[in-house]
């Protein structure tokens, strides 16, 4: 399978226009990370992939295919998995029965527990009633129920306590790394960006002020500055 790609994409919500001209290729085992400010459009540009934004200009895709005017259920049969910064679980649901909902096997629900084995624990538990973790853990095992080639990841770490963080972090390190998937992480936490991926994408304003490897990032003062607002990098 080839890559997913932004083709010079702009997009947005109804007239307004949130990115513009946005270029990114992502390949099979590649970790790809953006970064900016709150309002950048870091979720619009993963909702440019997945139906959420509408595209004004340019293309997504996953290998030769042209996604960009399928609907959501159809991007999903591309192979393209989606853990919402919402975590859109269904509270009123059981674990067992928000991993089936998307129509995944026992055999997925099984591999599921052995990457969160804490969601085994509370199989017949209510959606609402998981702590921020393990509705955190739910909502990218569910991603993985069709699975998907490619995962975007929209801040899975957001309101997590560093200790959870350090675990939800492995088991997507793990994951990404037993079954090759190409992962775009949007995440606020710059360390954990520049440690887990290959590549980092700083989007401004809607534009991209920044592409290269993490390590080209690190000797930016000026781009982590002024597009994500911090004077260096701590781990
Ligand atoms: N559904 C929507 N309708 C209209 N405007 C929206 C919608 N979703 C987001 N926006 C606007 O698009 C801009 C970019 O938002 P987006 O969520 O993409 O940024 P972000 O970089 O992910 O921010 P954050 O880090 O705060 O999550 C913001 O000004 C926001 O108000």
């Amino acid at each position: 399978m080839n890559g997913i790609a932004w083709n010079g994409v702009s997009a947005g919500y109804g007239a307004t226009t949130i990115i513009e001209e946005i270029d990114l290729t992502v390949a099979p085992g590649e970790r790809i990370g953006v970064l900016g400010r709150n309002g950048a459009g870091k979720t619009t540009m993963l909702s440019a992939m997945t139906g959420g934004a509408q595209i004004l200009k340019g293309t997504v895709r996953a290998g030769d295919r042209d996604l960009s005017n399928l609907p959501p259920w159809a991007r999903s049969r591309a192979g393209i998995g989606v853990v919402p910064q919402t975590r859109d679980i269904f509270r009123s649901l059981t674990v067992r029965e928000n991993l089936m909902a998307g129509g995944g096997t026992a055999a997925d629900m099984a591999d599921a527990f052995a990457l969160f084995p804490r969601l085994k624990e509370r199989l017949g538990n209510l959606g609402a009633d998981l702590s921020g973790g393990e509705q955190q853990m739910l909502s990218i095992a569910r991603a993985l129920m069709n699975r998907p080639t490619f995962l975007l990841l929209d801040e899975p770490l957001e309101g997590l306590s560093p200790l959870v963080s350090q675990d939800v972090m492995a088991a997507i390190r793990k994951l990404v790394s037993d079954r090759n998937l190409g992962c775009v992480l949007v995440e606020q936490h710059v360390g954990t960006v520049l440690d887990f991926c290959d590549r980092v994408l700083v989007l401004q304003r809607g534009r991209v002020v920044f592409s290269g490897t993490s390590d080209a990032l690190r000797t930016r003062p000026d781009v982590l500055e002024s597009a994500i607002g911090l004077s260096g990098v701590s781990g």
